[in-house]
């Protein structure tokens, strides 16, 4: 489940074709025929179906896609939407062979009688353009776009709709509204950001004979999947003790907040870490530890209701720390923040008022022996960055990527499509979850989550990447099961981590 940019989609290509030898006609019917399967397969015997095709080889897919159609028994109308003379390569090959076997070709730009072909289809499939968009849509085929989106047919699109970008950072473009979009070989950028992911309508990949080892070799992101998890989550031996999954210090909460705390100490818990102990003041310790009997607690000094720095503050004895959930946003709080930054002789994770005190103190970043983990939603992100939320989301894969290698820090960036980023660059989406989750106090359950996974025996980018999976997967079970995304809490998606488990034991379970 690999993530390209247009580039590296062209250097698969071009290497599948060039060195491992698998001819570009080749891949091209390839592409043709695993789409054609699909589309059988959602339209059903014998709807007529009108193909919609461009110049350049999205369009020979169509090509294909029109010739299986035609050989099934369909009805075929197949629009080419350039002149002739804009069709050459192996997507004219594949127009000579469509033609061969009896397929008729119109060319056509008249709004009139497209409008007439659209309105009398119930499936229209969209080869106009793929990832060789450049910019937003020429006329005609604009509004031949316009015409697609407004007919009542069901647009399915082939590779990418047409005109959508296949990168992050383009912010202007005119696109094909697809109600289903059928992804050649890799997954592309713009599937998962704010701002184009919709045009996609349901979308999936089909392979198309890419040699897995070509698409491993030029892409750095993919998606973090069921596979993924059952694959790396480890499991618990028979001898184990509590000692063996991890003892692990959350300090944070004040009197305005002291339910933030007390969820993530529940959810390290609850995801199997072995001890927590919860730090924070004596007020908020005595609201919160009959919730939390499991846990245990560290008196931290304060000031006005919140956490400053003192000396009863221990941090040598601890697995994972994470700081930051409800801490409050004073100065001297702060300076517990840059203790730790300079001093937690372990992997630290920083959440929430945690990241908005890291501002001042990035520097500190780059000097950690161990590693450190920050869990911004975009707001959080943005402001570390000192960019707009909007600039962030329409290049999130870039922007996580530039801080992660810069401070040598991982980031996991909150959101629908969750992006985990290593301090190499590596990147991981993990797409579960649901807008029930949209909700105050769900990110402090990530984080207690994220600290238990940090303290089992998994690679630490593995580790980020299951939290998340965790989280997500435990408000759609919640979801499907008795909830609805309005009445989904926090404290649910806590108890729903026990499904999550049991739907998805680990090997040995
Ligand atoms: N071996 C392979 O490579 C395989 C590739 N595969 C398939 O190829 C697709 C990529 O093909 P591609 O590179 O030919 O580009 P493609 O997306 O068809 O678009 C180019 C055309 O769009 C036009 N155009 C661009 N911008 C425009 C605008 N703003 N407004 C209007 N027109 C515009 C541009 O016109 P021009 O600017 O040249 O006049 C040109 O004619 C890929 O998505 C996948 O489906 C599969 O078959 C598997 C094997
Ligand atoms: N619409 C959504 N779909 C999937 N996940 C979501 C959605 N909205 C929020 N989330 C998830 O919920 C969590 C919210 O975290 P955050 O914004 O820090 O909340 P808080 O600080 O209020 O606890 C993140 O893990 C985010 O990925
Ligand atoms: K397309």
């Amino acid at each position: 489940m690999y993530i390209v940019t247009a580039k590296e989609m062209y250097d698969i290509d071009e290497y599948t074709i060039n060195e491992i030898g698998l001819e570009g006609k080749l891949l091209m019917e390839n592409a043709g025929r695993a789409v054609s399967e699909k589309v059988i397969k959602l339209i059903g015997e014998t709807e007529p179906v009108c193909v919609f095709i461009g110049a350049g080889n999205n369009g020979g897919d169509g090509f294909v896609i029109a010739r299986v159609l035609l050989d099934k028994g369909y009805f075929v109308q197949v629009v080419q939407v350039v002149p002739d003379e804009k069709i050459t390569g192996d997507a004219l090959f594949h127009k000579r062979v469509f033609i061969q076997c009896g397929g008729e070709v119109s060319y056509l730009t008249d709004r009139a009688a497209i409008c007439k072909i659209v309105e009398r289809v119930r499936f229209v499939i969209d080869a106009i353009i793929g990832i060789g968009v450049k910019g937003v849509l020429r006329e005609p085929i604009q509004e031949i776009v316009h015409i697609i989106n407004q007919s009542k047919a069901c647009v399915i699109s082939v590779d990418i709709p047409s005109g959508l970008p296949a990168d992050e950072g383009v912010t202007e473009f005119t696109s094909v509204q697809a109600d289903y979009t059928f992804v050649i070989a890799a997954a592309k950028e713009s599937a998962f950001l704010v701002d184009t992911a919709d045009y996609y309508g349901q979308w999936e990949i089909v392979p198309i004979g890419i040699p897995n080892l070509v698409l491993r070799k030029n892409s750095t992101k993919s998606q973090w999947i069921e596979s993924n998890f059952r694959k790396t989550i480890p499991s618990r031996t028979v001898h184990a003790h509590k000692g063996s999954h991890g003892r692990g210090l959350i300090i944070g909460g004040c009197s305005e907040m002291p339910g933030s705390i007390a969820m993530s100490t529940k959810a390290a818990l609850k995801t199997g870490a072995g001890l927590i102990t919860a730090g924070t003041t004596e007020k908020v310790i005595s609201m919160i530890a009959a919730t939390c009997p499991e846990a245990m607690y560290m008196n931290l000094p304060e000031k006005d209701g919140y956490i400053t720095s003192g000396p009863a503050l221990t941090i040598s004895n601890y697995h994972a720390i994470a700081i930051g959930i409800g801490l409050g946003r004073r100065k001297d709080t702060g300076d517990v923040v840059a203790e730790l930054l300079n001093h937690a002789p372990c992997p630290l994770l920083i959440d929430a008022d945690g990241i908005y005190h890291l501002k001042s103190h990035l520097s500190l970043l780059k000097q950690r022996s161990m590693p450190t983990i920050i869990t911004p939603h975009p707001g959080e992100m943005a402001m570390l960055l000192g960019i707009s939320i909007s600039d962030l989301l329409s290049a999130p894969f870039h922007h996580t990527r530039k801080l992660a290698e810069a401070y040598g820090v991982f980031i996991i960036l909150k959101g629908k499509h969750t992006i985990i980023t290593s301090p190499k660059g590596r990147q991981a989406v993990e797409a579960s979850g649901n807008p029930g989750l949209a909700k105050g106090g769900t990110g402090d359950v990530l984080t207690g989550i994220v600290l238990a996974m940090m303290m089992q025996e998994q690679e630490l980018f593995d580790a980020l990447c299951n939290a998340c999976f965790i989280h997500g997967k435990s408000a759609d079970i919640q979801v499907e099961e008795k909830h609805a995304y309005y009445d989904l809490m926090a404290t649910d998606v806590i108890d729903g981590i026990s499904n999550v488990y049991r739907t998805f034991p680990c090997k040995r379970e």
